[in-house]
């Protein structure tokens, strides 16, 4: 079997991520911990699903390439710790999760030593990826990522666009994290301006037009005002979206590497205090300063409903 790899962890992410390779002419065993789920996809696209790791491993040639999909945590190194003694001198083992690069260093540490290879993929492209192709982020051995390669061009949206050797492992999951950081600043501040726009009642903008309209030649046109366009479409007054904004962790720590590194990153730091501010976290704060102003009179405090 040529051009093989496995895919564990058939989330949003790997699901498609393996109907891409698939499509693209690799031979895709594909394995998760509910096997219902691997054997719906392999029903539905006519490719190998595993129903255990011994059966996974057993299916690809060697050297295997296995790329673990899987959240950071817990569930991606249970699953490293299930595959390594089952793996050879070799293998490739891709850690395709947003995990944070120094965890990344002393997993490949742990891989390594029983002399299989190690590389940290970062993957961005979401719901969409399949579709258009993921950027990915990748540290390594120069051997691991060379084998690893193949199945990046299938990934990326062009074979020699959109992947990047970024340097040693752990590089990958570095780069991954700023651009994520970078992805809370650009939120912010499109929403922040669109919240201005509507906050100008009196000229009563469409802002659905004003999207549409920036996607077209503007400084500003990216793929979040693109998304931004397609909602705005369909609704632009929100008043039934909850404005609560989740955040799983990787804005935190570009915030905490800017600090460690002396590099002063105020957009992305506040941009993630916006989201626990949104999540509740500023509420006591606004509390306190309610009293304290209410002290010294003129603003009376308001009580919760
Ligand atoms: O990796 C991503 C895109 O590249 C995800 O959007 C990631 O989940 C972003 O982090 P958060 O969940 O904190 O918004």
């Amino acid at each position: 079997m040529k051009n093989a790899i496995g895919m564990v962890g058939l989330g949003r992410m790997g699901a498609n991520m393996a109907r891409r390779l698939h499509q693209g002419g690799a031979q895709v065993v594909v394995y998760n911990r509910h096997v219902d789920k691997a054997e719906a996809l392999a029903r539905e696209s006519g490719m190998a699903a595993a129903g255990t790791l011994e059966a996974l491993v057993a299916a690809l040639p060697s050297p295997r390439v296995l790329w673990l999909m899987l959240p950071a945590g817990d569930a991606t190194q249970s699953h490293i710790d299930a595959l390594l003694p089952l793996l050879s001198a070799g293998d490739v083992l891709v850690n395709g999760a947003n995990a944070q690069h120094e965890t990344s260093i002393a997993q490949a540490a742990h891989v390594e030593q029983a002399g299989v290879r190690y590389v940290d993929a970062g993957v961005s492209g979401g719901v969409w990826g399949l579709q258009e192709g993921y950027a990915l982020m990748v540290g390594g051995s120069r051997e691991a990522v060379a084998a690893v390669a193949p199945f990046l061009r299938i990934l990326a949206p062009a074979p020699d666009q959109g992947w990047l050797h970024c340097g040693p492992v752990g590089s990958g999951h570095f780069v991954k994290m700023v651009h994520n950081g970078i992805e809370y600043g650009m939120m912010q501040a499109l929403a922040e301006g669109f919240a201005i726009l509507k906050g100008k009642e009196a000229f009563h903008l469409d802002l659905a037009q004003v999207a549409e309209m920036w996607r077209h030649g503007s400084v500003v046109r990216s793929w979040l005002l693109d998304l931004s366009a397609d909602f705005l479409k369909k609704d632009q007054a929100l008043d039934s979206i909850a404005p609560v904004v989740a955040d799983s962790g990787e804005g935190l720590w570009t915030a905490q590497a800017a600090l460690d590194l002396k590099i002063p990153a105020p957009v992305i730091t506040l941009a993630l205090q916006m989201r626990w501010a949104s999540q509740g976290h500023a509420d006591y704060t606004a509390r306190m300063l309610a009293m304290m102003r209410n002290e010294f009179g003129g603003h009376a405090v308001q009580k919760e409903a």
